[in-house]
């Protein structure tokens, strides 16, 4: 059971490092090794996505990933920003059914910048497609046109999805409900785009191959104002990459912070890819602040779905339940009659609880 942990950039380092020593902590024969990607790997070899994390990501049975990015990269020529890698990594093991839930556990409740009402008992799995729509489509640039007899410059990416993406991006959601509540919103933005008429018409022609699921369907806009308005009318979201990005970390907010929302990028064999939904958070960065839950879960979810360890998983969220039910806090979830801890004490707090 070979594992590639890629800590990343900012706190990217501080959670993996807690997720890794719970992964450790479990007794089971993991093989742990350790690689570049995003800005660090830029700094050490001029590559967000060198050859030899490549190897080893492709060798491993699994990926633990922190986060990449930060200013320090942010004016870098587009090849070399850290999210190239990021999005290289994804590309190069097919990782294409992005699972990302959003879960209140009970002791968050208030947490949230949401009434409590609105969100307690919220458990909404977003699965978003990870390896096509407008983040991967040709043509895009930015270069001098002339437009109106003018000299200017101009932008453009494309949005494209065939139907093979959307009907496998389908099936794993149309699959995911069927195992829960039996619902299922596809989100798409068919009133404007022609990309995603086709994805509502692929959705609609899965549907009879699954009778059991009932599938409806929401334009984007009106979905980002539903999961703040009533959350709990969700049960499995399927939607396009960008979309998905945007709701997945607005969905992240009813969890009650972004630092517990964790997620899994697979492949057609369940290979994966486990990752925190946030970023390298670089305000935070290097001051033991961050929550460490998200990739903690993360772990859970890799034990899960590329091991099939299912007692393993429930180990490590019950673990993570209980830390949360002793009243330990990070800073992004903690209120006043809790007790605060740092990054390093909170991955503590979840192993004295596996
Ligand atoms: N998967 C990834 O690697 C990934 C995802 C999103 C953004 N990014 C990159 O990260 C950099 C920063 O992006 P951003 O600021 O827009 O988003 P971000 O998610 O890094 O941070 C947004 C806010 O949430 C907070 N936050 C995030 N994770 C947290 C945690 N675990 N605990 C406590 N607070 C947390 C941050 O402090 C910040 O205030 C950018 O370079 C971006 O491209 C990477
Ligand atoms: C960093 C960026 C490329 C990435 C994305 O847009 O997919 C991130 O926002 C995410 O949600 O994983
Ligand atoms: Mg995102």
């Amino acid at each position: 059971m070979k594992i590639c942990v890629l800590p990343g950039d900012g706190i990217g380092v501080e959670i993996t490092a807690q997720a890794v020593r719970v992964l450790e902590a479990l007794g089971l024969s993991f093989e742990i090794e350790h690689a570049l990607l995003g800005g660090c790997a830029v700094d050490a070899t001029g590559d967000p996505y060198p050859e030899a994390t490549q190897k080893l990501a492709q060798a491993a049975d699994a990926v633990l990933l922190g986060a990449v990015g930060g200013p320090k990269w942010d004016g870098l020529p587009r090849e070399q920003r850290p999210e190239r890698g990021l999005l290289g990594i994804r590309k190069q093991l097919g990782l294409f059914a992005n699972l990302r839930p959003a879960v209140l556990y009970p002791e968050l409740s208030n947490a949230s910048t949401l009434k409590p009402e609105v969100v307690s008992g919220l458990d909404i799995l977003i699965v978003r497609e990870l390896t096509g729509d407008i983040y991967f489509g040709q043509p895009r640039g930015i270069e001098l046109r002339s437009i109106d007899g003018v000299q200017q410059r101009y932008g453009y990416n494309t949005m494209h999805y065939d139907e093979g993406e959307i009907r496998r991006i389908g099936r794993v959601a149309f699959e995911a409900a069927r195992k829960r509540g039996k619902r299922l919103c596809s989100v798409d933005k068919m009133n404007v785009l022609e990309t995603t008429q086709l994805w509502r018409d692929v959705m609609n022609e899965l549907a009879p191959e699954y009778p059991e699921v009932a599938l409806t369907h929401m334009l984007v806009d009106n979905c980002a104002m539903q999961l703040v308005r009533a959350p709990k009318q969700f049960d499995v979201i399927v939607t396009g990459n960008m979309f998905g990005d945007i709701l997945s970390d607005e969905a992240s907010m009813l969890t009650g912070s972004i630092g517990m929302l964790p997620s899994a990028s697979l492949d057609a064999n369940n290979k994966g890819l486990y990752e925190p939904s946030h970023g390298s958070a670089p305000d935070i960065a290097g001051k033991d602040l961050a929550n460490p839950l998200a990739t903690i879960l993360s772990a859970a979810m890799m034990l899960r779905y590329t091991f099939a360890l299912e007692e393993a998983a429930q180990r490590v969220e019950t673990a993570v339940k209980k830390v949360l039910a002793q009243g330990y806090r990070t800073s992004d979830i903690y209120e006043p009659g809790t007790q605060k801890l740092g990054t390093r004490e909170m991955g503590e707090a979840v192993l004295k609880n596996l």
